[in-house]
């Protein structure tokens, strides 16, 4: 099938720094808010942390010798902001960016294509005790000064930068539901944070134009398919609303440099819309290159006139993963013809694609058939929106190793290598690496 995909389409696995690097205290990294968070008792389960992860930072090499093995042709990650910039502004800490200069000559060395991702959700402690993180608006000025200084650094050989990944996740996850760093629960403060996150995005584009003449830049989004559970017009608007919340709020503002208007009434009827300066909306819709599409599932709505969101996510009748989310290609399809059509007609990444397993080792290996069918059916719905004319160019399967999953640490398994955390985190090759292998390599 993969013949069938456009010449030069990029065919990669994704992670993300604080997921996988460990070294959390080592060669003058600073701590982030994950490194507080994830220490703070009952946050993450079992404890867990990412101060040692997938040990990525001393073991760069062999993982890159498994993308090289596997045959893909791009590798997607993130830099930990406070790698490079302990404290979040300032000096420089050579011995972080030595590490990605480190990381972005082998993958080039190998014929591998970096996209990297300037922030997910790492941010430095510092930012976060000194000037309130994200609820500052100041926070663009700091992230426009870290972005320059990556793109300087590493723009002559990075052509693919993405901003943000997923702002839904660290506005509204971390500060409306609590369940990530760092952790506090007020709709009104989280609709301020992602407001200075758009206006953060809006910032590093307008820099990465100055510095990176020949490269592209995008956002990120959670790309969750929405729909009602009833076709009843009470559930049908639930559901549109609900998708202005997850979807509109970060796909239609960067475009239109208008929030969705149904919802912003809402949130301006209940006192709790965000400060929009004069600005800050042509701030947030600067112009950028191309989306990048992180799809997992669908959310089926029915209307809870009880939550400001008017609306409740009901279980689905849906096969599940081992995150409790539905097994629905469907839905990608649908999500990335929408997203081209209504959302600027850009060029479309699917930046993360993949699923959590019960994955076992049994005689040392992981027959994990159900992901290798969830890949098939993904790619093939990715394939349908391409014959329908979407201008997508890229797969990143989420994940390249079982990594640290958030608040669930280390008990979810997203990888196509299986790492061994109670034997030195050995990597062992799942079915699935071998069924992507096997893809990538026939015609
Ligand atoms: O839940 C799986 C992934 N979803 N998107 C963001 C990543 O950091 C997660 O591990």
């Amino acid at each position: 099938m993969r013949a069938v995909f456009p010449e030069g389409f990029l065919w990669g696995v994704a992670t993300a720094s604080y997921q996988i690097e460990g070294a959390d205290f080592e060669d003058g990294k600073g701590p982030s808010i994950w490194t507080d968070f994830s220490h703070r008792p009952g946050k993450v389960n079992s404890g867990d942390n990412g101060d040692v992860a997938c040990d990525h930072y001393h073991r760069f090499s062999e993982d890159i010798e498994l993308m090289k093995q596997l045959g893909v042709n791009s590798y997607r990650f993130s830099i930990s902001w406070s790698r490079v910039l302990p404290e979040g502004r300032g000096k420089i800490n050579r011995k972080g960016s030595d590490f990605y200069n480190k990381l972005i000559d082998r993958l080039l060395e190998v014929g591998i294509q970096p996209m990297v991702t300037l922030y997910h959700w790492d941010l430095p402690l510092e930012l976060h005790r000194k000037i309130d993180g994200w609820e500052s608006r100041d926070m663009r000025h700091y992230f426009g000064d870290y972005s320059s200084l990556v793109f300087s650094e590493f723009g002559d050989r990075v052509k693919h930068w993405i901003t943000l990944n997923e702002p839904y996740c660290s506005s509204h996850v971390s500060y409306l539901w609590g369940e990530h760093a760092p952790g506090k629960r007020d709709l009104k403060t989280s609709l301020t944070v992602a407001h200075n996150l758009l206006l953060s995005h809006g910032e590093a584009v307008r820099r990465f134009r100055e510095v990176v003449k020949d490269g592209t830049i995008g956002l990120a989004n959670v790309s969750t398919f929405v729909e009602p559970a009833t076709d009843s017009k009470e559930d049908r608007w639930a559901a549109r609303i609900r998708d202005q919340f997850i979807n509109g709020w970060f796909f239609e503002t960067p475009i239109t440099g208008e929030y969705p208007s149904e919802l912003f009434k809402r949130f301006n009827d209940a006192g709790v819309q965000p400060l929009i300066e004069d600005g800050d909306m042509d701030l947030i819709s600067t112009p950028f290159d191309f989306w990048g599409v992180n799809y997992y599932t669908r959310n089926v709505i029915r209307k809870e006139e009880s939550s400001i969101l008017g609306s409740e996510v009901v279980q689905g009748e849906l096969a599940k993963t081992e995150m409790g989310w539905e097994v629905y290609p469907e839905g990608l399809e649908a999500f990335l013809y929408k997203t081209f059509k209504e959302y600027g007609k850009k060029p479309i990444y699917i930046t993360e694609n993949g699923m959590a397993c019960k994955d076992k080792l049994t005689d040392g290996f992981v027959e994990d058939f159900e992901r290798v069918d969830y890949m098939k059916r993904h790619f093939s719905s990715a394939l349908s929106a391409l014959k329908a004319g979407v201008d997508l160019r890229g797969f990143y399967v989420w994940s390249l190793l079982d990594n640290f999953e958030w608040s669930y640490g280390y008990s979810k398994r997203f990888g196509l290598v299986y790492v061994d955390y109670e034997k030195g985190l050995k990597r062992i090759p799942k079915r699935s690496y071998y069924y992507y292998r096997d893809f990538l390599e026939r015609d």
